[in-house]
């Protein structure tokens, strides 16, 4: 994705945890208002990626930028509120057991902000009602299910109004169907409050019927990348094979590889 100003953009970035090598000169850019997927295979560097946007972890080469700042140029006190304005859904989307839905909601609202109290009651269930869930304040989380779990973690992500939405693996452990409530809701509350959001996740289908990009990530490097109907419309053996995910396929899930993915495939680095 070229684009003229750039919300998120990474500049030959390098990345090791110790002295593994991770991500490698990775250059990407993501406009501001995008919902975009970064896919690829298991340990291939994705929720790095993320980790690098939220600036819990600094690349040893290169720059992340936010918002036009380099992240590695800001204190303490800029990074905080870096954090502050983002949003964040893991895998399992835990919430706090011991307190009710409208509680676990109000918890950011009340940890960051001098609102008062009546207002954050009107704050939560303006949120519990974008995701479908007014009424169900006074529940305690062992009471509701899986899907609607995920629906109260994601409207704890959004209390606060984040300008940027990190998501990591957001439909593990959801039937389809809660899985399907979830992505059109993920794309609804993108559209709406008009954040950037950047998904990790595996799951190829859903994730086309709702991003506006998708990158492609393999051994520390994007391999490919695409609008949606680009990339269903890709004739690369390595993109056929994780699209349709079928088990045989150019794809080596042998470690490690003995030479790079795109040499062993000759493939040419990024095309859709
Ligand atoms: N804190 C850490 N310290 C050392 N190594 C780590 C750390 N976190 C992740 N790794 C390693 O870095 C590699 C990339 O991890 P990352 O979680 O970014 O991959 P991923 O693409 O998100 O994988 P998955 O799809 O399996 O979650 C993995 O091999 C992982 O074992």
């Amino acid at each position: 994705m070229n684009v003229t100003e750039p919300f998120i953009e990474f500049r030959d970035v390098s990345f090791a945890y110790n002295d593994r090598p991770i991500l490698k000169d990775l250059s990407f850019q993501i406009a501001r208002g995008q919902l975009v997927a970064i896919m690829g295979g298991s340990g291939s560097g994705k929720t790095t990626m993320l980790r690098l946007i939220a600036g819990q972890v600094r690349p040893q080469k290169g720059q992340v930028r936010v918002d036009g700042r380099d992240l590695s140029t800001m204190s303490h006190a800029e990074l905080y509120e870096h954090r502050r304005r983002m949003g964040f859904l893991f895998q399992f989307g835990a919430l706090f057991t011991d307190l009710s839905v409208g509680d676990n909601v109000a918890f950011p609202l009340r940890e960051h902000t001098d609102l008062p109290a009546r207002l954050i009651d009107d704050l939560v269930t303006l949120k519990l009602n974008a995701v479908g869930l007014r009424g169900a304040e006074k529940l305690m989380p062992s009471e509701l299910s899986g899907g609607m779990a995920r629906r109260v973690a994601l409207a704890r992500a959004i209390a606060l109004d984040p300008r940027l939405m990190l998501y990591d693996e957001p439909f593990t452990g959801l039937d389809p169907i809660s899985l399907g409530v979830i992505a059109h809701l993920i794309k609804k509350l993108n559209d709406a409050l008009d954040t950037t959001a950047v998904m990790v996740t595996h799951d190829v289908t859903k994730s086309l019927e709702i991003v506006d990009y998708v990158f492609f990530v393999a051994q520390g490097r994007i391999i490919a990348e695409g609008t949606p109907d680009q990339v269903r419309a890709s004739d690369s053996p390595w993109l056929r094979q994780f699209i349709d995910g079928a088990p045989e396929g150019p794809v080596h899930f042998a470690y490690p590889a003995a030479s790079s993915l795109e040499a062993d495939l000759g493939l040419e680095v990024r095309h859709a």
